[in-house]
């Protein structure tokens, strides 16, 4: 019997990085929150203690500050290539990293009627991500969004559902349906019109929740994510996870009031999590590419 070292990686979490570009009168912003990865021939620094071979986090995190300098921030996919193409071809024990990157939107302040040139209002919860893979399995991108917080006040049911003795819930035909949407889909290159991409999917995943007639969360997922793999041909596959922010009807009935759904109860938990993945029964393999690096699940 011997006791070996497992699965690893190390790299800088959180790097919070703000791009300013000033070249022009009107400014232009990006705003990132930035984590680094690495994984390769790091077993003696964590058995003997040997950092020979460590490019440390410190590195890491200023090796993003000086890009977000020279080469700018285009779209954050085509930032984290590249850090990720660096880091696994010009440090020598490196042999696969892991960048994922965050998006903070920010609108431009409206004053006196016009859009204002160097001032921004922070654009709601929602989060813009991207999850660059570069190793031996290859390069792969992951564009995606968090928190993108969406609500339709009718055109949702949820009914026939299977009942046992636990069964208290009501079956309706018409719901307020609300979710707080993380979506991931995973391109089949690297060279993509990577902002078009976002505005593009975003589009339609708007756009399939607000116009399918919902029969349940699970089935607007599944038409949300058809309908992106059928626009975007360079998509192999899309994933979700939708919290169910419940609006329960509130009975009005004992102050002499009925409620024909206009009053409701937003619960904040608990929540159904409704997590499916849409994809090409032809998609190229993953790879690395869902390897994340917050934990090592
Ligand atoms: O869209 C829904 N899916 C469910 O699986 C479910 N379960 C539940 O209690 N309400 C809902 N709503």
């Amino acid at each position: 019997m011997a006791i070996i070292l497992g699965e690893n990686q190390y790299g800088k979490a959180e790097s919070r990085l703000v791009r300013i570009y000033r070249d022009q009168p009107r400014h232009e912003i990006r705003d990132l929150n930035v984590t680094t990865a690495l994984r390769g021939a790091f077993g003696p620094a964590h058995v003997v203690g040997d950092q020979a071979g460590v490019l440390p986090t410190d590195s890491q995190k200023n090796t993003a500050f000086a890009y977000a300098k020279s080469l700018g921030v285009e779209s954050i996919e085509g930032f984290g290539l590249a850090l990720a193409r660096h880091f696994v071809q010009d440090i020598e024990a490196v042999q696969g990293a892991r960048i994922e990157v965050e998006e903070f939107g920010w609108e431009r302040a409206v004053v006196d009627g016009a859009p204002h040139d160097h001032t921004w209002v922070r654009r709601g919860p929602e989060v813009r991500t991207a999850a660059v893979t570069v190793d031996a399995t290859g390069e792969h991108v992951i564009g995606g969004l968090k928190d993108l917080v969406i609500l339709k006040s009718t055109g949702s049911e949820f009914a026939g559902f299977y009942r046992d003795g636990y069964s208290t819930l009501a079956e309706t035909h018409d719901r307020v349906l609300a979710t707080s949407l993380t979506a991931q889909w995973r391109f089949t290159g690297v060279d993509e019109p990577w902002d078009a991409a976002f505005a593009g999917v975003r589009a339609v995943l708007v756009r399939e929740f607000a116009t399918v007639q919902s029969l349940a969360l699970q089935q607007t997922l599944w038409h949300m994510g058809h309908a992106v793999l059928e626009a975007y041909p360079t998509l192999a596959e899309i994933r979700f996870s939708a919290p169910n922010r419940h609006h329960n009807l509130v009975d009005l009935t004992p102050f002499g009031l009925d409620n024909p759904g206009e009053v409701f109860h937003a619960a904040d938990r608990p929540y159904g999590l409704i997590q499916a993945t849409v994809t090409r029964d032809d998609a190229p393999p993953a790879g690395d590419a869902w390897r994340a690096s917050a934990g090592l699940a």
